[in-house]
């Protein structure tokens, strides 16, 4: 295999956006945009750091670093269109196994019509995959953090913890009997609530931010950006039946602090809960409320945390940070 071959393997034959003018085959792609908004966003994911030869296959490589770039998109409420793969290679990597990375990337993909339009190749000492994704909303319906206000409900999608627990029953193997391969596919093949998101447009205004690092750091990117306080109740806090034979400790470690489970969590006004309902049912997504936002001083850009027992306590951004040393 040759870089020019690989090049040609994994270009599409045809485009499924109509707006595509150029993909792969010049110095860059071009598309041609008049009414929407474009929504851009790109995450990295890297051998030792994201995945080892132990966590995943190469197939959910590619799957996985399609579904967190594209849980970005959805966190803005973006309707999917094109993505660009930048992948650096070690030479212990077959042809079968890129071809399985690109296929885990392409199954993926196609659920939401997009198009691999553009990237580079290069070899590398670690396999790198950064990719970049394209979107659209309508004008001016892009969700951002610093929207959220006084007495508006705070939800999440899913649930929360079970990538953790994936990863550590791989990690673990033969010493958990249940819900092994929910738990596993939850980390290696997450669900970019893309569907869920885009049925949020019709709705005024919505706070919005995708669980990468754990919910307690996404919560407080709300309430920094805002200049709120999310109060969330953790009893409240939604996990799967499967997370609950792992100890109180580690259910607790992973469901605020886990990270990659690529839901979704928000804020909306109350009188458009209903609204948010209607989209989870519409798109059969599991949907919790959590808390509620309040604009008080003394708590401003903070997440507080309340125990059955009226306790209440600070949740800190203390999620997964790749430059904590
Ligand atoms: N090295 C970088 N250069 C330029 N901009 C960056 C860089 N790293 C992050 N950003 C930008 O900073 C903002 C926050 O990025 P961040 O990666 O924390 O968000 P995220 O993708 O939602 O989280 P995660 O990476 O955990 O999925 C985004 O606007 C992103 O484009
Ligand atoms: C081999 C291996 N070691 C550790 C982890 C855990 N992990 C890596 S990155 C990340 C947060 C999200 O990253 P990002 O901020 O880049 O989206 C988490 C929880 C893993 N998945 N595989
Ligand atoms: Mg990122
Ligand atoms: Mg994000
Ligand atoms: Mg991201």
């Amino acid at each position: 295999m040759d870089e020019f071959s690989f090049i040609d393997s994994i270009k599409q034959k045809t485009y499924k956006q109509s707006s595509i003018i150029k993909g792969i085959g010049d110095d860059a792609a071009v598309f041609r945009q008049q009414t929407q908004d474009i929504v851009i966003a790109k995450d990295m994911f890297v051998e030792g750091v994201h995945f080892t030869n132990n966590t995943m296959e190469p197939y959910h490589i590619g799957y996985r670093a399609l579904a967190a770039n594209l849980s970005d998109l959805a966190a803005m409420g973006a309707n999917p269109a094109f993505y660009l793969v930048a992948i650096a290679i070690p030479k212990k990597w077959s042809t079968v196994d890129l071809d399985s990375i690109y296929q885990g990337m392409k199954d993926l993909a196609k659920d939401y019509q997009m198009d691999l339009i553009g990237g580079d190749t290069v070899s590398g000492e670690e396999l790198t995959i950064s990719i970049t994704v394209i979107g659209y909303v309508d004008k001016a319906k892009a969700w951002y953090r610093e929207t959220s206000e006084d007495n508006d409900i705070v939800f999440v999608t899913g649930t929360l913890g079970d990538s953790q627990a994936g990863f550590h029953i791989i990690n673990n193997p033969g010493q958990y009997d249940q819900g092994e391969d929910f738990l596993i596919k939850r980390h290696r093949m997450p669900t970019p609530r893309i569907h869920f998101a885009r049925e949020l447009e019709p709705i005024s205004r919505v706070s919005l931010n995708d669980i990468s690092d754990g919910i307690a750091s996404e919560a407080n990117e709300i309430a920094e950006a805002s200049n709120v306080c999310l109060h969330l109740y953790d009893s409240d806090i939604p996990i799967s039946e499967h997370l609950r034979q792992f100890p109180l400790s580690l259910q607790t470690k992973w469901k605020y602090y886990g990270g990659e489970d690529f839901e979704l969590m928000g804020t909306v006004p109350e009188k458009d809960w209903h609204l948010i309902e209607k989209a989870a049912e519409k798109t059969k997504t599991k949907l919790s409320k959590i808390g509620f936002v309040s604009s008080e001083s003394k708590f401003q850009g903070q997440v507080i945390l309340h125990y059955n027992n009226d306790k209440i306590e600070r949740l800190v951004k203390n999620g997964y940070n790749h430059l904590r040393r």
